[in-house]
């Protein structure tokens, strides 16, 4: 059933977490975690999914675009955002070796804009160094240990790219810029800049599709970490989460 979006409709003010995917494939992988029968609402640049996890969460499921603005924006463009209980990122990403292997799954307990700020001839400044605006979004830790623990996943710092990493100097960069980092995406700290706007707590669930280094495109699993999407969405424990960042 598709309907179109109306910030009057019941349904529109019933579901309590937002998960935002940058494509569709990995939007339909969260579905099938979820389990249920989706209902889908037309709304601003795309489509919502809502579906009804077996432990009762009701869950929207949006696939937001590639990157961080796309993420921004069409997580941004729902009327009803600041409803949300709790907003997710989710989607596959590139894993830094040893800690992150393919087909992991990483949950962030930092979200953080890795390539945001201006190259000097001293190295790389972050507009936080820059003395404008910040580069980090900091989950909830309670919730991050939650689904960490109940999914069997690292908890680490997930960088946030506008360029995918493809040579190993650069992947040996963002690991000695960043020790913790566990994995490296596109839309996190798009995600979480739209939610914090409305004071809405954000969480990043990543599943690895690709060592970050060289680029080697045969080397990608998506297939894998689509699956494993899946299995997170399944597994997660919602009531949990909600609790943790303070809506039991
Ligand atoms: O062309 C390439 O070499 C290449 C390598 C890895 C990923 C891509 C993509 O265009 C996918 C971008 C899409 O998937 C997420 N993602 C998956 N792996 C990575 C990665 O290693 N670095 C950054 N993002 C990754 C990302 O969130 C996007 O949604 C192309």
């Amino acid at each position: 059933m598709t309907r179109p979006y109306d910030d009057e409709q019941p349904e529109a003010q019933a579901a309590r977490l937002l998960v935002v995917t940058a494509v569709p494939a990995e939007a339909e992988a969260v579905l099938r975690g979820l389990g249920s029968d989706a209902t889908r609402l037309v709304v601003p640049g795309g489509e919502l999914h809502r579906a009804r996890h077996a432990c009762g969460v009701a869950v929207d499921v949006l696939a937001g675009g590639v990157g961080p603005a796309a993420a921004a924006a069409a997580t941004a463009s729902l009327p009803w955002l600041h409803r949300y209980e709790l907003v997710v990122s989710a989607g596959i990403a590139g894993g830094f070796a040893p800690h992150a292997p393919i087909g992991s799954v990483v949950v962030a307990d930092e979200i953080l804009a890795a390539d945001l700020g201006a190259q000097t001839p001293d190295g790389f400044l972050d507009v936080a160094e820059l003395g404008f605006g910040s580069v980090r979004h900091t989950p909830a830790p309670a919730a991050v240990r939650r689904a960490a623990g109940a999914l069997g996943a690292a908890h680490g710092t997930v960088l946030t790219v506008s360029t995918v990493t493809g040579s190993a100097e650069r992947a040996a960069e963002l690991a000695a810029r960043h020790p913790r980092a566990l994995a490296e995406a596109m839309e996190g700290f798009g995600v979480a800049e739209a939610a914090a706007r409305h004071g809405v707590p954000v969480f990043e669930l990543r599943t690895v599709s690709n060592a970050v280094g060289p680029r080697d495109r045969s080397a990608w699993r998506i297939g894998d970490a689509l699956a494993a999407l899946e299995r997170a969405f399944a597994h997660l424990p919602y009531p949990e989460l909600l609790q943790e960042v303070g809506h039991g």
